[in-house]
């Protein structure tokens, strides 16, 4: 699908690639950032009719809205659900997913007056947006004809007023909510909503992909109390799920849901050419990081140069850019470019602060569409639930984590029909650097399943402390979620108690309060205050077990585009003291850790090289800090004194024999810095094989491990139980170390750097790193797995 034109060549080519080209102009092509482009072709529509099933003012009130006729993926996702089957839509953004629950929905519940739907959203914004759109057609549908039964569509989260709320239990035949309410105020107190759970028909699971790790674990739970609280009321609702482009999305929506999901991949909708091009920033001549290691120029600061040239041609941008402080940044910077070029054009340019306000969205949107603002840099929370008419450009300034969301933010580009560029700008670090040279497994690859465990002994068993109070857990159905010794470890603790029909909840557990003790996005549950020293206002909270890294003494926290340094960390009060400051760094908390094997899952003996699946105790314990200006340059790195902290979770690892090691030409001195890297590298390479983020995991790499007694590198789940990750890292060993060993290659710094073996959370002080003994370790390891595998 991809084909490569020479930086420079294409003199009469596509929209996209006349617009790289004018933002390549300035370079010279022996310079140039560019390590790929890929032209992928224009898409034309594919309709189908109006299934006959779909209410004929349903028809209507959809054809006035300016859909003329159904795409065939729309059509095929909705029959199937109105015959009754579950369903997930996974295809492009924009490519009008809402349709297809819209059309089962909206003729069940304006022909069957006490029918309900409920659709759940990852973020509330996302929610609200919907809803929206869903009262315009319903009031249109009820002027259309007032024989139409009444929907009375709401909303049900966190910031609906309590009379609304009151209100909606009542009367709302479609609820718009999120994972965690469903948890706490729907299912948490259902009796107060049997008439809604009586009559439930259709549950929307929007942007399913989300649901991923800890947080997709516990929705996966929270769906299948609600299914069964919904059995138990006599209803048997059919699911729909939307996704973005994932591979086997069937598989991961049965998961989530608990029940056989079909899938609908094909996809009917348009879209003009695109080009996309790979882009590497060059590595900065004058600017050095830690240990004297090279530093790329910042993702942020191309992003605003790209941006300029594109706006000077007059093509409409959006720039996604990871953090708040460097959306702001970005945009800042494509002005102070334009001020010299352009001044006309520096009004027109905007960031987009965080904040998910629906109007300020909606006002961004329009004058984006009507051309009052050519340019904005965003960070993802213009992601989800825009419907921007189509741009010329998207930048997407580092890589966002995972391939669904880079086509998620690089889908915002083109208007129906016409061409549009999609540059990805790499950050400083390994897997934007494997990506950039590697495009295949950016653009030809199917989108990464997502990993969840429902049957993580940490996730279930504060669940089913949810379920047994909401209902009594039948044998069957705790025998249906491998839940028996997890329940029997809860009754030896007094929670619940077996009876010859199931489960109970005993007294001592209904004073656990267990619904909100559940923190279903992840954590520990434990939250830490932060709150402004100065006014006392809170500003947020952060996860405990996560707080002496993101909340120590001297940290920098962003909120909502202001930041904060924090002043003090109590973690036994559960709360951060800090002061608003506009520090020109910014901070990574430096932690070393211990780990020891507890258990072995699985192991393969390959000769010289073992690969085991194992549980682990890793005790980790913040060190100190570094402080990092923008530019990548570090500052210096403070000593800092935290408690330890334990963890008990799953890890992949491998043992290589010191032979095997000197044969591949790594002596005993340079074992510890070889592994080290191997490792630092791996856990950046990861989320390629497992969607995670290189945060959600931690590893250890040992010259001499006491429980193996070999030279060992660890990778594990930051997550009490784990989370799947290493699960996958383990089942995907082979391609993930091969892409680890091609990251390293590719990196064209000489002994190691954050683009490929320098690890940004290091306790060591990225100290010692072999970048050449990493690349032998890998060859040695992979030929081992490969030969024998
Ligand atoms: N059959 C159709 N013909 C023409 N336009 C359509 C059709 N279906 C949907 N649209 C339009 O496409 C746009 C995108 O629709 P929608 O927001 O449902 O897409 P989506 O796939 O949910 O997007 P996302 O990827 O952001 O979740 C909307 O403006 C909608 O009106």
């Amino acid at each position: 699908m991809s084909e490569t034109h020479p930086h420079g060549s294409a003199d009469v080519g596509s929209y996209g690639q006349r617009l790289l080209d004018r933002v390549l102009a300035g370079s010279p092509a022996s310079e140039s950032p560019l390590t790929h482009v890929a032209e992928l072709p224009a898409r034309a529509s594919q309709f189908a009719s109006w299934p006959s099933w779909v209410g004929p003012e349903v028809v209507q009130v959809i054809t006035s809205r300016g859909i003329s006729q159904p795409w065939t993926h729309q059509a095929q996702a909705a029959t199937l659900a109105a015959e009754g089957n579950h369903v997930v839509l996974s295809t492009s953004t924009a490519s009008g997913k809402s349709l297809a629950y819209q059309l089962p929905i909206l003729t069940t519940l304006s022909t069957d007056a006490r029918a309900t739907a409920l659709y759940l959203a990852p973020t509330k914004a996302l929610g609200a947006d919907q809803l929206r759109t869903t009262i315009s057609i319903t009031d249109e549908l009820r002027s259309v004809s007032d024989e139409l039964a009444e929907v009375f569509p709401s909303a049900y989260d966190g910031d609906t007023p309590i009379e609304i709320r009151r209100w909606a239990r009542a009367n709302a035949r479609w609820i718009f909510t999120n994972p965690d309410m469903l948890h706490l105020g729907i299912l948490g107190s259902h009796e107060r909503w049997s008439r809604f759970l009586r009559n439930l028909r259709y549950v929307v699971v929007d942007e399913c992909h989300y649901y991923r790790g800890v947080f997709g674990s516990n929705v996966a739970l929270v769906l299948r109390r609600l299914r069964r609280l919904c059995a138990r009321y006599g209803a048997s609702p059919v699911f729909v799920l939307a996704s973005a482009t994932t591979s086997e999305p069937g598989r991961a929506a049965s998961r989530l849901i608990g029940a056989p999901c079909e899938e609908i991949t094909e996809d009917g909708s348009p879209h003009g050419a695109r080009t996309v091009a790979l882009w590497e920033p060059p590595l900065q001549k004058e600017i050095t990081g830690e240990n004297g290691a090279p530093v790329r120029k910042s993702a942020g600061a191309e992003a605003s140069r790209i941006m300029a040239d594109l706006l000077v041609e007059g093509a409409r941008t959006l720039a996604f850019v990871r953090s708040r402080r460097g959306a702001e940044v970005t945009a800042l910077g494509t002005q102070r470019i334009l001020a010299d070029v352009d001044p006309q054009l520096v009004r027109r340019v905007a960031a987009y602060r965080a904040g998910y306000l629906a109007e300020d969205r909606r006002k961004l949107e329009s004058d984006l569409s009507d051309g009052t603002l050519l340019g904005v840099a965003t960070t993802n929370a213009l992601e989800l639930g825009v419907d921007i008419a189509g741009l010329d450009a998207v930048i997407v300034a580092g890589f966002p984590g995972t391939v669904a969301s880079f086509w998620q933010q690089g889908g915002r580009a083109g208007r129906r029909g016409e061409g549009s560029l999609l540059v990805l700008v790499a950050r400083d670090d390994p897997l934007d650097t494997y990506l950039v040279h590697h495009p295949a497994a950016l653009l030809d690859k199917p989108v990464e399943a997502t990993v969840t465990d429902p049957t993580n002994p940490y996730i279930l068993a504060p669940q089913l402390l949810c379920a047994a109070v909401e209902l009594p857990i039948t044998l069957a159905e705790a025998e249906g979620l491998s839940a028996e010794s997890v329940l029997e470890e809860l009754e030896l603790k007094g929670y619940v108690r077996k009876r010859p029909h199931g489960w109970f909840i005993t007294p001592e557990g209904q004073q656990l309060s267990p619904h909100g003790a559940v923190n279903i996005r992840g954590g520990t549950g434990v939250q830490v205050a932060i709150v402004d020293g100065e006014s006392g206002r809170m500003l947020g909270t952060v996860d405990g077990g996560r707080a002496p890294a993101t909340a120590h003494p001297g940290a920098v926290h962003i909120h909502q585009g202001e930041s904060f340094v924090v002043d003090e960390l109590d973690l036994d009060a559960g709360l951060a003291l800090v002061h608003a400051e506009q520090p020109e760094w910014n901070t990574s908390a430096r932690e070393v850790t211990d780990i020891a094997i507890t258990a072995v899952h699985e192991s393969v003996d390959y000769g010289e090289v073992r690969v085991a699946l194992v549980q682990v105790n890793v005790t980790h314990q913040v060190v100190g800090y570094l402080r990092r200006l923008l530019s990548g340059e570090v500052l210096d790195s403070i000593e800092l004194d935290m408690p330890a902290q334990t963890l008990d979770t799953r890890a992949v690892m491998y043992t290589i024999t010191p032979e095997l090691l000197e044969h591949s030409g790594v002596p005993y001195e340079r074992f510890p810095g070889s592994l080290h890297a191997a490792e630092h590298a791996a856990i950046g390479l990861l989320p390629l094989v497992a969607t995670c983020d290189r945060w959600d995991i931690g590893g250890v790499s040992t010259a001499l491990h006491p429980d193996t007694g070999l030279p060992t590198v660890f990778v594990y789940d930051g997550y009490d139980g784990g989370a799947g990750f290493a699960d996958r890292g383990h089942v995907a060993i082979a391609d993930w170390l091969t892409a680890t060993k091609d990251a390293i290659v590719s990196c064209e710094c000489q002994t190691g750097c954050p683009s490929c073996v320098q690890s940004p959370k290091c306790g060591n002080g990225n100290d010692p790193l072999d970048k050449d003994g990493a690349v032998r370790v890998l060859t040695a390891v992979l030929a081992a797995i490969t030969r024998e595998g």
